[in-house]
């Protein structure tokens, strides 16, 4: 019986289980579908962890109690360490349009650490209930140029009080609130498991009970029976959508620590990815600041966070190469004559995409921001 883990409690993992299972005659008691269940010893002998997104197979289920062991956990296929959750496939980065102002900087820095992941990496802009069609539209137009093609939401008045016609965009006069959902967004997120994220006061929180509307009674009773608030704890909980799929909730935070290699920063710009995908630069290490022949460099618009963000990742090497117990991005060599000198390791995978995926970098702030809370 297959099932994908949604919550973890200290060694009991609630498990959902996958439809098939739940025309079993035997299941037919349960109210919901599903058990919470233990590690099997061979598991734990064998160090498998089990983690939220996780897809399981469940032995031994006792459909009264409720109960079941994982008895295997199945090839994850992408895996984030803060917060820890396997298997997610994308994503949704939520920022207001107005208060808080849409600081273009402020949401790069988040674009690029989500980027930094290799998941697939979505934007919502909510609150667009406070602008006008012509602010929208600039912002539709800049964010195309960075290459990312926003939703825009208003949890306010539905999340599709947006149409879109002949490229242009007017604010609708739909009432009905059950017929103004999203579809482009619910479709987005559909059979998927999406992290989101975003600062603190954007409207996260709104969006998340606009999607499944009975959540709060589940968040109540999970974090009831844990005595803590879901956003004052560690504790990483996958909830379903109405339409299917599962969304990871992370407490929002402020700035988030770009803490990439140097020279993988070019890659989380959809701007330099491409401009990499049609040419090379004249070095195969180039940092895309001065030196000659560079295919990045270039009047496109954030050219100047790359640069930023590129002088803060050097400057964060640096310090972490004056600890000597930094990270082991250095090797050791002896030059001619026996000097010892450190010398920083070159990355030998610069700009190749798909080299991304199998690297998943971690969502580390927000978890440090969930203990701070
Ligand atoms: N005008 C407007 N306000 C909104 C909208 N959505 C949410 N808000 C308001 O924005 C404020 C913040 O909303 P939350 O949902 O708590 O934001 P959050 O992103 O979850 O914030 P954190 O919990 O701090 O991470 C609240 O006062 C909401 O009522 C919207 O579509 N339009
Ligand atoms: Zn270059």
């Amino acid at each position: 019986m297959m099932g994908t883990v949604v919550a973890v409690q200290a060694n009991f993992y609630q498990v959902q289980l996958a439809l098939a299972s739940l025309s079993l005659p035997e299941a037919q008691g349960l109210t919901e579908p599903f058990l919470l269940c233990t590690r099997r010893t061979r598991l734990k002998k064998i160090g498998q962890k089990v983690m939220v997104g996780d897809r399981v197979i469940v032995e031994e289920p006792d459909w009264t109690g409720g109960r079941g062991a994982i008895a295997e956990v199945l090839p994850r296929h992408t895996e984030l360490t803060r917060p820890p959750i396997a298997n997610a496939d994308q994503i949704l980065l939520v920022f207001a349009v107005a208060e808080p102002d849409l600081d273009p900087q402020a949401l790069s820095r988040f674009l690029v650490k989500a980027e930094s992941t290799g998941l697939e990496v979505c934007l919502g802009l909510n609150k667009c209930d406070l602008v006008t069609p012509q602010q929208l539209q600039h912002w539709r137009e800049r964010l195309s140029s960075w290459g990312y093609q926003p939703f825009f939401l208003s949890v306010y008045q539905g999340l599709e009080f947006i149409l879109e016609h002949d490229n242009e965009i007017q604010k609708s006069s739909i009432s009905d609130f059950t017929s103004t959902i999203n579809h482009s967004l619910i479709d987005q997120l559909t059979d998927k498991i999406t992290v989101i994220c975003g600062p603190s006061g954007v409207g996260k929180s709104s969006l998340i009970n606009l999607l499944i509307p009975d959540i709060d009674l589940r968040v109540g009773a999970v974090s009831g029976k844990l005595g803590r608030g879901r956003h004052t704890t560690r504790h990483v909980e996958l909830f379903e959508l109405p339409s299917k799929g599962l969304l990871a909730d992370t407490p929002g935070f402020n700035q988030p620590l770009l803490d990439c290699e140097p020279q993988e920063l070019a890659d989380y710009f959809p701007e330099a990815r491409q401009r990499l995908a049609t040419g090379s630069c004249q070095f195969s290490d180039c940092s895309h600041r001065d030196e000659p022949n560079c295919i990045v460099r270039g009047d496109w618009e954030r050219y100047s966070f790359y640069l930023d963000f590129l002088a803060e990742a050097i400057k964060r090497q640096e310090a972490l190469q004056q600890q000597p117990d930094a990270e082991s991005s250095f090797k050791s060599k002896t030059k001619s004559g026996g000097k010892q000198q450190d010398e920083p390791k070159l990355e030998s995978k610069k700009y190749r995409r798909d080299s991304r995926r199998f690297k998943h970098q971690t969502l580390q702030d927000i978890c440090e921001e969930m203990e701070d809370i």
